[in-house]
């Protein structure tokens, strides 16, 4: 079901009632979302660059390009829904079968044959996660877990399956470096939870290389499809960086500490195959053949009993989750600290003026 005018009007007077500050990356994006589903895309000039507050407004709502003014309607409904879980425009974010839906212009999602598609389309930049798709994975994984689709899939558009964070998402940000950093670690623990909890079988077609917390994050899926073009690598200690998305557990304990600290330590890339023999990926297809076998696999899955599945993913899970959870709350304080830390600042900045290729 489509947010409607008295939804997004609603939508408008929860803001206001709102208990807690949301922060300021989310009223960016609750502003982008407004100003796109009334006025459309962005056609006022970009504000100077001494006038901070404007230029972030505006660079907000010109990210989200050509999104349809509906589509940003839908979003704006689903992120205030996000805020006040308990409010009614929660239920907007339930969706019916088969439809498809354009979440936006770097995400798109679609449900299909039981089936919700996650496809990362950022291809000029591989797929790099920006802040915007932190939290729009947030919503969508919060959506298909209530929809009809008995599945979720994450897959990359090009040739990447994605690079991982965009390590502009600091530099770029708006506050000064500490609330970023701040702001960082909250979104990412988040973002993590929605992974850990996710109550239906996740799978990732890995269709190209992946790169850092899209590596990580494997070891939250219950599936791991591979092309044999697809590589692994997450070069945390070339970026000042800590490992993320549970690693530092579910690593070791899938392919022992010796390989885990290669990996994750050292950033040593595996191939698709290397990834398999540690039990990071579930089976690797030829790249010529990988969409069609894939798919085909996929969709005969989606017809197996939801339930079951759902029942047996619960069994599988709840051994686990507390310790997931509590290993993504540390993970994320010690990722904040080395945010500020020099090596972290300097292999930015090495990267976003081009000085080192990781
Ligand atoms: C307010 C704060 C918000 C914070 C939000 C939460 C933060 C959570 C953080 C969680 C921790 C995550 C850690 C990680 O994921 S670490 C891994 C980060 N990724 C990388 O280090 C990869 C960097 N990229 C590369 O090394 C190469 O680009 C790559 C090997 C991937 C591809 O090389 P290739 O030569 O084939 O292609 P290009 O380098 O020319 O890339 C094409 C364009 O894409 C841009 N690009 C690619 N990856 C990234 C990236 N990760 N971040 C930003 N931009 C990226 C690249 O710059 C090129 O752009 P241009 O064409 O404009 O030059």
């Amino acid at each position: 079901m489509r947010a409607s005018q008295q939804d997004f009007e609603n939508a408008m007077n929860q803001v206001k009632l709102l208990k807690q500050d949301p922060g300021n990356q989310v009223k960016l994006k609750l502003y982008a979302l407004y100003k796109q589903a009334t006025d459309g895309p962005c056609n006022v000039p970009k504000p100077g660059v001494f006038d901070l507050v404007n230029k972030a407004k505006w660079e907000a709502w010109n990210s989200l390009g050509n999104l349809p003014k509906e589509t940003a309607r839908q979003n704006y409904v689903d992120l205030v829904s996000s805020l006040s879980p308990s409010s009614e425009a929660s239920s907007q974010g339930k969706r019916g079968a088969d439809e498809k839906v354009q979440e936006s212009k770097d995400i798109v999602v679609t449900s299909e044959d039981g089936i919700t598609k996650i496809m990362l389309n950022r291809p000029a930049k591989k797929n790099a996660l920006t802040f915007e798709m932190y939290k729009e994975i947030i919503l969508t994984l919060k959506n298909a877990s209530t929809d009809n689709s008995a599945i979720a899939v994450f897959t990359g558009a090009g040739d990447y399956y994605c690079s991982g964070n965009d390590l502009t998402n600091f530099t770029s940000a708006a506050g000064g470096m500490e609330e970023a950093a701040n702001q960082g670690a909250v979104v990412l623990r988040e973002f993590v939870n929605s992974f850990i909890d996710f109550p239906k079988p996740l799978v990732a077609v890995v269709n190209g290389p992946a790169v850092g917390i899209a590596v990580t994050l494997l070891g939250l899926f219950d599936a791991v499809y591979a092309s044999d073009k697809a590589t692994f690598h997450t070069p945390f200690s070339h970026l000042g960086q800590s490992p993320e998305a549970c690693s530092s557990y579910t690593f070791p304990k899938m392919m022992g500490s010796a390989k885990a600290t290669e990996m994750l330590l050292f950033g040593k890339k595996l191939t698709a195959r290397e990834a398999w023999a540690q039990g990071l990926v579930s089976e690797v297809f030829p790249d010529s053949t990988f969409e069609k076998e894939v798919w085909t696999r996929l969709r005969a899955y989606a017809k197996l009993p939801p339930n079951s599945m759902r029942i047996s993913k619960e069994l599988i899970r709840n051994n686990e989750k507390e310790k997931l959870h509590a290993v993504n709350a540390e993970e994320c304080t010690t990722l904040k600290a080395r945010w500020l830390s020099e090596e972290c600042i300097n292999a930015i900045m090495n990267f976003v003026s081009r000085k080192a290729k990781l």
